[in-house]
């Protein structure tokens, strides 16, 4: 039997009404979940560690902001919406010790739970509402009448309602407008490691800057390059958003048509599916998580930071911010990771 696809019909907000929800952390996911429950018309209130600069933020779009513990203590359901390496920190310190009997814990990840960097209590609901997008679209889509699909599971049903609170859940948060759909926490954190890392993020830039670089080595000029390796992807990537490769194919021309069947499975070849398989395995047997907690924790995030500068400073970016001042409809951000990620967003209706 098709599995099925829950849609605003299926899913009520009843669950969530005259209910207090915490989202700890205002980061991506989090100000985006939080905007769009306050208004889906529901009680949110923000928890955040006392210096964090994403609290004047929430502030001022109307939000009680608390210290994490108070807001677990004040509230029903409670989304962990810290990054994942931080979960277990910020669960021992802040959460655990207000998590009673009743209460549902929530996360947009199965990271923390799957790999077991916590447990929680058994009387205590665990689930999941996964946009499957980031927290900026999360937000932006919504405001725009539309919503992003997501995925929801549940992991401990303690009283009997934890599906009912996750569909409600994503019903506030907009995902039902487009499609929502029932997994387990152990292959949504699965599947959306192997996505972001082999194709979505990981994939993708890779396959980027090695265009790039192998026509600007050529001796062509960046700006050619960007605009056929980054810029129009985008374009390319909307058509088979909007109806699949085949609909892709039906607006390239034939020339391009042909590339892309004859020359394409020549570059993506069976080694790049060889090494895709074999990160599955490492992602499956923990291998990725373990190695990842020893680099954002013990490691200082040494080896994350040194890549996150020199991929920084590749040239395709400045081309980029070049090419992309005369476009006044892209946004121009100014991007730091960790400076209230949230001041990014549009802001509440
Ligand atoms: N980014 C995305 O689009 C997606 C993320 N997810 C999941 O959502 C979760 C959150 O990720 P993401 O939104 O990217 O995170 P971000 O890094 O964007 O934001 C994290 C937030 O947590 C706050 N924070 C850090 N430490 C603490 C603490 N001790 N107490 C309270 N708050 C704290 C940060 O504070 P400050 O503002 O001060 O930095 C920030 O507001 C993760 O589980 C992730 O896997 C799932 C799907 C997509
Ligand atoms: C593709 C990256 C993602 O998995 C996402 C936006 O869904 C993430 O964790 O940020």
């Amino acid at each position: 039997m098709a599995a099925k696809i829950y849609t605003n019909k299926d899913a009520s907000l009843t669950p969530l009404k005259k209910k207090t929800l915490a989202v700890i952390g205002f980061g991506s996911q989090g100000h985006a979940h939080a905007l769009n429950l306050k208004d889906s018309g529901l009680k949110v209130v923000i928890g955040l560690y006392p210096k964090s600069k994403s609290r004047e933020v929430a502030k001022k779009l109307g939000f009680q902001v608390m210290d994490t513990a108070e807001a677990v203590k004040a509230a029903d359901v409670i989304f962990v919406a810290v990054p994942d390496t931080k979960i277990a920190g910020v669960y021992n310190k802040d959460i655990a010790a207000n998590l009673t009997k009743g209460k549902t814990l929530l996360f947009s990840h199965g990271f923390a739970v799957h790999f077991k960097t916590i447990e929680a209590p058994k009387d205590v609901n665990v689930i999941m509402v996964a946009p499957k997008g980031p927290g900026h679209t999360v937000r932006s889509q919504f405001v725009d009448g539309k919503g992003v699909p997501g995925l929801i599971a549940v992991h401990n049903d303690a009283d009997g309602k934890a599906k009912d609170i996750a569909l409600a859940w994503a019903r506030g948060v907009g995902c039902t407008r487009a499609g929502v759909f029932e997994t387990n926490f152990r292959e949504e954190t699965v599947t959306d490691l192997f996505g972001e890392q082999t194709v979505l993020c990981g994939g993708a830039s890779a396959l980027v800057k090695a265009g790039f670089e192998v026509l600007v080595e050529a001796g062509y000029q960046p700006e050619m390059a960007y605009f056929e390796c980054l810029h129009e992807l985008k374009l390319i990537v909307d058509l088979m958003n909007e109806s699949g490769i085949a609909g892709m194919r039906f607006s390239i021309s034939e020339t391009a048509e042909w590339g892309d069947v004859s020359v394409g499975p020549k570059i993506i070849d069976a080694g790049v599916k060889k090494r895709m398989a074999k990160q599955l395995k490492e992602i499956e047997s923990g291998k990725f998580a373990k190695e990842w907690i020893a680099e954002a924790t013990t490691g200082g995030y040494k080896k994350f930071n040194a890549i996150r500068k020199a991929e920084a400073a590749h040239q395709i970016e400045k081309t980029g911010e070049k090419l992309r001042s005369t476009m006044s409809w892209i946004k121009q951000k100014k991007l730091k990771k960790g400076a209230a990620q949230a001041s990014y967003i549009s802001s509440s209706k």
